[in-house]
């Protein structure tokens, strides 16, 4: 089998695939659990709301819910600036806000991936004007590397190398959400 000629949902998209393996599935429930313990334990006695940022979070989100044993609402939000390519555009857009107040409420926004910090630093600052009883960021994981601006997530899953993954709902072109695993995603070779 040529590699663009990958079957189902590893298929080629634009030219990149799924190259190598770097995270697994039992690596990845590991990770939640550890970081569903620990925001248990931290806000022990507290009712919390995740801000799930779409669209990548969306899977990491709906696990780490579940392995909160605390009274937890989630609200969403969407943002983009990496309008379909591996390289950010650096400029943030919120393209879907907020639908409730988060006046007095203690947030913690939930995203899959710290790369640039770009996307984090804008709608900590949006956020925050807001005020929120607190304010914390949970991320999947962190690519500490490609850091423009000083950002440092309260709760961290799995630090990641420079390499641009896809998987558990990151994706290139919006495509490969849906693989279970984390991948590095490479050109196809001709
Ligand atoms: O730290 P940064 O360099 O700002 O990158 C992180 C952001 O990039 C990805 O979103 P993307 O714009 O690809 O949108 P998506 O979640 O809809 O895929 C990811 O979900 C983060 O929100
Ligand atoms: N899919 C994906 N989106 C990102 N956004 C910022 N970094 C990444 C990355 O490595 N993979």
């Amino acid at each position: 089998m040529t590699q663009s000629r990958l079957p189902g949902k590893f298929s080629e998209i634009g030219g990149m695939y799924p190259a190598h393996l770097l995270i697994s599935q039992d690596e990845l429930t590991a990770m939640v659990q550890r970081l569903g313990k620990q925001i248990t334990e931290d806000y022990c006695g507290k009712q919390i709301l995740l801000v799930s940022i779409l669209k990548g979070s969306f899977i990491f989100c709906s696990d780490l819910v579940r392995a909160i044993d605390l009274p937890t609402t989630v609200e969403f939000m969407a943002c983009s600036s990496y309008g379909g390519g591996t390289s950010s555009s650096g400029k943030v857009k919120i393209i879907k806000d907020l639908d409730c107040d988060i006046k007095d409420k203690h947030v913690i926004l939930v995203e899959d991936i710290v790369d640039t910090g770009l996307t984090l630093s804008k709608l900590k600052e949006v956020l925050s004007l807001r005020h929120p009883a607190s304010l914390k960021i949970c991320t999947a994981f962190d690519k500490p590397v490609k850091r423009k601006v000083e950002l440092h997530p309260e709760y961290v899953g799995i630090e990641v190398p420079d390499e641009f993954i896809i998987g558990y709902g990151l994706d290139y072109q919006n495509y490969y959400r849906n693989l279970s695993e984390i991948y590095a995603a490479r050109p196809v070779e001709n």
